[in-house]
């Protein structure tokens, strides 16, 4: 038994990739819950001593850690899911970027409210989804992952995110026939399925119940 614990609120939100990896690896982890409520309250002491004031927070027995990119990026070299050289090492963090910039499109327009709202940014989002799409169709006519044909860190956030999208546009990916081959393939992978389809996984919201 690792000893894995992620310390999160009580939804996917930034802690899902790492989760996905992890269920994917084999690993267990255990969970810290967190209450939006008490969190925002200030009646949490991690509030004050986790390094940016924020979480997720991830801890491997003694060794801690924040930035949800960076605990990937750990768990991605603990697990060989970083490429074999720095040239690989360097085009799956590109790509983990491009899915960074994409979840913080998603996340502006769902959790704070900016523009263009999410009716135009549904509209609009062939445009943030095509680089994607192309990137599948150009590796191995899309018998490859993200970067190259073994799974990569930059894997699991792109699948996260690409579930956050299904759930705010089911049909999102009907004109991705790469993208939909993609989640296809990588939701049909034996460990991660087993989890995708855990009380656990479906007990935890893409958006707060209560968030307004
Ligand atoms: N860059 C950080 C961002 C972390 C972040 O935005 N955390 C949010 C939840 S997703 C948070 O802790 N919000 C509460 C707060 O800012 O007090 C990461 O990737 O981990």
């Amino acid at each position: 038994m690792s000893g894995y614990v992620i310390t999160y609120f009580p939804v996917r939100g930034r802690a899902e990739a790492m989760r996905l990896l992890l269920a994917d690896q084999g690993a267990e982890w255990k969970e810290e819950v967190v209450s939006f409520q008490k969190w925002f309250a200030g009646e949490v002491d991690l509030k004050k001593t986790a390094v940016f004031g924020q979480l997720p927070q991830f801890k491997d027995g003694d060794f801690v850690l924040y930035q949800s990119n960076t605990i990937l990026r750990y768990l991605g070299r603990k697990y060989d899911l970083y490429g074999s050289n720095i040239k690989e090492s360097a085009l799956i963090d590109m790509l983990n970027d491009g899915v960074e910039d994409l979840r913080q499109k998603y996340s502006g327009v769902v959790f704070y409210k900016r523009e263009p709202g999410p009716e135009k940014y549904i509209e609009e989002l062939s445009n943030h989804l095509g680089p994607f799409e192309r990137l599948l169709s150009q590796n191995s006519k899309g018998s490859g992952f993200i970067a190259g044909n073994k799974i990569s860190y930059a894997d699991y956030s792109l699948l996260d995110v690409l579930q956050n999208h299904q759930h705010l546009a089911s049909d999102c990916l009907k004109s991705f026939p790469f993208l939909s081959a993609y989640v296809e393939k990588m939701t049909s992978r034996p460990k991660l399925k087993t989890y995708l389809e855990s009380d656990a996984r479906k007990n935890c919201p893409i958006v707060p119940k209560d968030f307004k």
